[in-house]
């Protein structure tokens, strides 16, 4: 039998609270992100990681077209349509998939590797797909309430600022304006997010299922990490015990 106390939705401070909570589990946490703000990644896994986050990068604005598409409020849609531009860019400024091309060239790779997606592990592929495809697939709100993870961002951009320029010198400073672009940008994004979520799951299942929702996101950022991991760290790519084609 449900404990009827299970069924009563926890005050808005609470639940904020709970949806809080789960940053112990971003993907700040990652062993290959520890790496990386340690210092103790080579070259070739810095650029391992720019060019499978692009990947990332241009799905955002397929996700947040795809929630834009079937959100029949208006005034929803005028916040979310800015998250399409500061991806996209507009004439003058060409936006956070530029800047993050622009990364990945600061880093050694070039132009035409990042955008053929060559370098992509099939798990990043898979778990990005899977975010697009939950937002494809569910209520607008719920798509909503998957960009939450949001909420750990600025801290983790923050944290790549102070340490790169002194553990990676060899990467020019300019190349990490798309952190310094997101600090802004993540935080505008969330209040939004964060205040309709609040107001929108507002009983207690509605409550769980929005954890379960940020849980999922979390998921999926900490697959890709595990992707990148196996590949580039522990030396173990996608069929590195295959025969070798004849
Ligand atoms: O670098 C990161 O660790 C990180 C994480 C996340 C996130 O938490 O989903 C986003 C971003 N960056 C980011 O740059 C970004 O534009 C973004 C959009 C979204 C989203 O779910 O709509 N997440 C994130």
């Amino acid at each position: 039998m449900t404990n009827p106390a299970d069924q009563v939705p926890w005050p808005v401070a609470e639940f904020e609270a709970r949806l809080r909570g789960l940053g112990a589990r971003y993907h700040i946490h990652h062993p290959f992100h520890v790496r990386m703000y340690e210092g103790s990644l080579e070259p070739d896994q810095i650029r391992g990681w720019v060019a499978n986050r692009y990947y990332y990068q241009i799905s955002i604005p397929l996700k947040d077209a795809a929630l834009m598409a079937k959100c029949p409020d208006r005034g929803v849609r005028r916040h979310w349509i800015q998250r399409i531009i500061d991806h996209d860019g507009r004439t003058g400024d060409e936006g956070g998939i530029e800047a993050w091309t622009r990364l990945g060239e600061a880093v050694g790779l070039d132009r035409e590797t990042i955008e053929s997606q060559r370098l992509v592990l099939p798990g990043v592929r898979f778990a990005v797909d899977a975010y697009v495809n939950f937002v494809r697939q569910s209520p607008w709100e719920e798509g909503i309430c998957s960009s939450l993870t949001e909420l750990f961002a600025p801290e983790i951009h923050q944290q790549r600022l102070n340490s790169w320029p002194d553990r990676y010198p060899w990467i020019e400073s300019a190349g990490l304006q798309y952190f310094r672009n997101r600090l802004s940008e993540a935080r505008r994004d969330v209040e939004h997010g964060l205040a309709f979520t609040l107001a929108h799951f507002n009983t207690r299942p509605l409550q769980e299922r929005a954890l379960a929702i940020v849980q999922f996101k979390l998921d999926v950022l900490w697959s890709m990490l595990d992707a990148m991991m196996l590949a580039y760290v522990l030396d173990m790519p996608p069929y590195f015990t295959a025969p070798k084609a004849p």
